[in-house]
């Protein structure tokens, strides 16, 4: 189990949870480390049987070790209870119970005589996912928060101009972001002060991910991500992000979770806060950003938009903390001259903030 954990620590987060699946051979041993590299691609369960299957491995000796119960529902790939059967796989032990609708994998499979344990390590497998559980559970998307900023925290100069902060790589780097989500948030303020596209301009794209021989490639482009502006000011006839697609959405709100939940009721599961301050400002306030990604240039402005204001911290001991995010790669990426830091908040933030109050 704890081989098929860190094989789900290699996918990305979002509309989907971090997933890892491990054929074990007849004697303990590990034959083929599958893992879920995002929605649309096939489920790791999926992915260590077709390895098995290409090795041409006798999978009815061996057992299936997973991270979260085995899905029982088709949804943009198929289920993972009928594709262990249909391998017949005799044995499955997976760590977390799915607490989703895809549940249901283990009692089929236990109905057509497969042997299922659950449990083993579950705490720890929960933990992966405790964010997505949690946006789950609120019937919201799973939020990205993404920033461009400078040494000293600004996004924009006082003059209001930001564009570019980072440097190529980093915002080709963005753009595969946005290949991965539904929706793409930005306030009014943004939409006036920058007439973004909010359109998927990245190189891979349009082509299968190279580096998963194995799997469906995400089609994230097609739908491409809907454009969202969120606040009350209406949004120019002419702002490029309206496109001629019928993607564009203008939520007329400035709260968060009212925003999500119309994002969620129109189908997104997973959704990008591009900026600008304000608006990533309160989806921290609201402990609505599960995943923080955040570009550094190597640039100093000295004065201009704070990254993240209006957060009411006054003493240190109220501070939001982060911790290193271990999926997709982990917590620290150099792009160019430019730094990604990959965060996610630390379990608790939220209690311990309301502590010191
Ligand atoms: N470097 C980077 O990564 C980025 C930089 N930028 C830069 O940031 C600047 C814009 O930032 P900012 O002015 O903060 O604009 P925002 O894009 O955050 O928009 C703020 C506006 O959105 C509305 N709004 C929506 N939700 C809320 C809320 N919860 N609380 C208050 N208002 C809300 C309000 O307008 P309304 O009256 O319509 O409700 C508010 O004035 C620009 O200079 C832009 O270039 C922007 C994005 C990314
Ligand atoms: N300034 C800045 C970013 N700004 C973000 O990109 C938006 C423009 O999107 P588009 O019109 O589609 O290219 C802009 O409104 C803001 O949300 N992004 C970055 O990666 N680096 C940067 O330095």
């Amino acid at each position: 189990m704890r081989v098929a954990l860190d094989a789900a620590r290699l996918g990305p987060r979002g509309a989907n949870p971090l997933v890892g699946a491990v054929v074990v051979g007849p004697d303990g041993g590990v034959l083929h480390v599958g893992h879920h590299r995002g929605a649309g691609t096939p489920h790791a369960e999926v992915d260590a049987i077709r390895q098995a299957q290409a090795a041409g491995t006798d999978l009815q000796a061996c057992s299936m070790v997973v991270t979260l119960e085995p899905c029982n529902h088709t949804g943009r790939t198929g289920p993972c209870a009928q594709a262990i059967l249909a391998a017949g796989i005799p044995r499955v032990v997976h760590a977390a119970r799915d607490t989703t609708a895809a549940s249901g994998g283990a009692a089929t499979l236990r109905a057509a005589g497969v042997q299922v344990e659950d449990g083993l390590m579950a705490e720890q497998a929960t933990e992966l996912n405790h964010r997505w559980i949690m946006a789950q559970q609120q019937r919201r998307p799973f939020v990205t928060v993404k920033t461009a900023q400078t040494l000293d925290g600004r996004i924009a100069a006082a003059d209001g101009t930001s564009q570019w902060i980072t440097g190529a790589a980093a915002r080709e780097h963005a753009h595969s972001i946005r290949a991965r989500v539904e929706a793409i948030v930005v306030g009014t303020g943004t939409v006036l002060a920058d007439d973004p596209r909010l359109t998927v301009r990245h190189q891979a794209a349009a082509a299968p991910d190279a580096t998963a021989p194995d799997a469906t490639p995400d089609p994230p482009a097609d739908p491409a991500p809907l454009r969202v502006a969120m606040g009350h000011r209406c949004v120019p006839a002419a702002a490029r992000m309206r496109g001629t697609d019928g993607r564009f959405r203008h939520l007329n709100t400035r709260d968060p979770r009212a925003a999500l939940t119309q994002l969620y009721d129109d189908g997104v599961r997973h959704a990008l806060v591009e900026g600008g301050a304000t608006v990533v400002g309160a989806f921290l306030e609201a402990d609505l950003a599960d995943e923080l990604t955040i570009y550094q240039a190597p640039m100093i402005l000295g004065a201009g938009r704070s990254s993240f204001p209006n957060l009411g911290i006054h003493t240190l001991g109220q501070a939001r903390r982060y911790r290193a995010d271990v999926s997709d790669g982990g917590a620290l990426h150099h792009l160019g001259d430019d730094l990604l830091w990959h965060l996610e908040p630390q379990p608790h933030t939220l209690t311990n903030r309301q502590e010191n109050h």
